[in-house]
């Protein structure tokens, strides 16, 4: 028997942490009618690169992510499998290719659904949000590790809003009814990260239509908290996005020096 000394054992997590393993779903499946006609959004290119692909490469270069399941566009499955052969990822991550639904409520359950076992913290992550910072991966991962069962990245309003009612016919005035209080307001972006058992939970019971994942929890009457969001975050979702998006992506290139 050897009389090296043993190795110190890993250090505990503080209490209320957990180290569960990570996994991302991007929900891919949409048109993106407000783009404008051409292929589905998140095959459309970006500096070259399809908009998936970098959304996928935002998620893998978070070391805590080691699986991601692409809810692919319901036809375009196959095509997506090509895209993922074809650009460099990260091979620490492993991929899954799923076929979305009619809606994004619905593409996020079908990839929920098949989440192997093993990965306790999920991430759910637009691939219309194709530049968010690692920094902001990893905030909301740390904030789900810490033990809240939902969180989002949020970032405070630019703009005032206006409660409206619907106009009484099309074309016609909206009449404004109230002007929140702005400072209690926030835009939130994507990855949203959740406790997965939870996360199943909202999906199995909420049956409205909703916008994102952490309206869902909200509706179990848990509390979905925030970590801040980043302006490189936004959604590509109509044109002008995608301009924008461009300018972000040269502007990263040069900083990069390629
Ligand atoms: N049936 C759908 C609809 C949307 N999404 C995904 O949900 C994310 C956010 O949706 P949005 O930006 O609204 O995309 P689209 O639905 O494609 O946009 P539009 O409403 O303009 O068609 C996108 O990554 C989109 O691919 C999805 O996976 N399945
Ligand atoms: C999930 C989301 O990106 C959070 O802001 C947003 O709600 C998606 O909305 P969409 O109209 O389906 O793009």
């Amino acid at each position: 028997m050897s009389d090296d000394p043993l190795p110190p054992p890993p250090p505990a997590p503080a209490p209320g942490r957990t180290t569960a393993r990570t996994a991302a779903v991007i929900p891919a499946a949409g048109r993106g009618v407000r783009l404008g006609p051409g292929a589905p959004k998140a095959l459309r290119p970006l500096g070259g690169t399809p908009m998936l692909i970098h959304a996928i490469r935002a998620m893998a270069a978070s070391r805590a992510v080691s699986l991601v399941v692409v809810v692919a566009p319901p036809d375009g499955a196959a095509e997506v499998r090509t895209l993922l052969d074809a650009y460099a990822l990260p091979e620490r991550t492993d991929f899954l290719v799923v076929p979305g639904g009619g809606s994004r409520q619905e593409s996020v359950k079908l990839g929920l659904d098949a989440l192997p076992t093993g990965y306790d913290i999920v991430l759910v992550h637009d691939a219309a949000r194709p530049l968010v910072p690692v920094d902001t991966v990893d905030a909301v991962i740390e904030a789900v590790r810490d033990g809240a069962p939902a969180v989002v990245p949020a970032l405070p309003l630019a703009d005032t809003v206006k409660q409206v009612e619907p106009a009484a016919a099309p074309g016609d005035p909206e009449p404004v009814v109230a002007t929140p209080d702005r400072s209690l307001l926030r835009a939130v972006q994507t990855p949203q990260g959740f406790d997965r058992a939870t996360l199943v939970r909202a999906h199995g019971t909420v049956t409205d239509d909703v916008t994102d994942d952490a309206s869902m929890v909200e509706q179990l009457g848990l509390t979905v908290v925030t970590v801040p969001g980043h302006e490189e975050a936004f959604k590509v979702t109509r044109p002008l996005d995608l301009v924008l998006a461009e300018a972000v992506l040269a502007r990263r290139r040069l900083n990069d020096g390629f």
